[in-house]
């Protein structure tokens, strides 16, 4: 189980001439520093899959950074089962397979070879690392392409790698940020049903998305997170309720704090 409890995090504002309008506007600009997340919790049980939402700004990647351990939080803490990521950050990247918004993929590697690359660096033998791969390469549909260069790589082919090379290590939780941003109809498809399939295997899912569809096709749960505090925390069927013809109403009403 992954419990996330009051979880802040603020950076230092060197220069506010270079925030935006809209962030200095922001009730979260305190001083010199800007307060991203302010208190955000949320739970996730083995086999479910939560959806993390949010206007743009929220505090939903720097949330998901902190879970991975990129980013310490200022306070509030991260468990999986029981082990505080916070304290075990190296335990933690063991069981995380996290994709960041940025792919950061070797252009001038093959798609295998990236994804073979963190294999090793988990410390996977060459067979355990190639009988992975064949089985990612079949439920991402990455045959095509996995032994081309990534340089020239579409947005669909370069997430699908990075998603693959984020969970080669059989992690036990996978934390996504916005997965399916920038995909065509298929890919996304492609990796909702990879999505899925870790849901039937029991492993517990977190992915940030803007996409209601997605979230109506596989959350079990809703997190709504705005100027970084978490507003709604409960089940598909609560977050359904707020507004039964509509989720983008449900949506907003979770953010009128009604
Ligand atoms: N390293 C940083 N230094 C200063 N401000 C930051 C930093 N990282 C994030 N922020 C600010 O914190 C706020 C939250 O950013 P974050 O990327 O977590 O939002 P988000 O919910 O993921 O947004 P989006 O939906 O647009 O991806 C934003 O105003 C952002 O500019």
């Amino acid at each position: 189980m992954i419990t996330i409890s009051h979880l802040a995090k603020k950076f230092a504002v060197d220069n506010p001439k270079k925030l935006s309008e809209q962030e200095r506007q922001d009730p979260r600009l305190s001083g010199k520093f800007f307060h991203s997340v302010q208190d955000v919790s949320l739970t996730c049980e083995k086999g479910e899959v939560v959806g993390l939402l949010g206007p743009n700004g929220a505090g939903k990647t720097t949330t998901l950074r902190m879970l991975s351990t990129a980013l310490k939080p200022d306070s509030g803490d991260i468990q999986i089962d029981g082990n505080s990521v916070v304290a075990k950050p190296l335990l933690a990247r063991k069981a995380i397979g996290f994709l960041s918004g940025a792919t950061g993929l070797y252009g001038r590697l093959t798609g295998r070879e990236n994804i073979e690359y963190f294999g090793q660096l988990h410390g996977m033998s060459k067979a355990a690392i190639d009988t992975k791969i064949d089985e990612l390469s079949e439920v991402l549909e990455l045959h095509t392409f996995l032994d081309r260069k990534c340089d020239n790589f579409s947005t669909g082919m370069k997430q699908k790698t990075a998603i693959a090379r984020a969970v080669i290590h059989n992690p036990s939780l996978v934390v996504l940020d916005e997965p399916t941003t920038g995909l065509d109809i298929m890919a996304a498809q492609t990796v909702l049903n990879f999505i899925n399939g870790l849901k039937e295997q029991n492993i517990p899912v977190i992915f940030s998305t803007h996409h209601l569809g997605e979230v109506a096709e596989l959350c079990d749960k809703v997190t709504v997170i705005n100027n970084g505090r978490t507003v709604f925390n409960d089940s598909l069927a609560s977050f359904k309720a707020l507004a039964p013809d509509s989720l983008h109403q449900a949506f907003l009403t979770t953010l009128s704090g009604k």
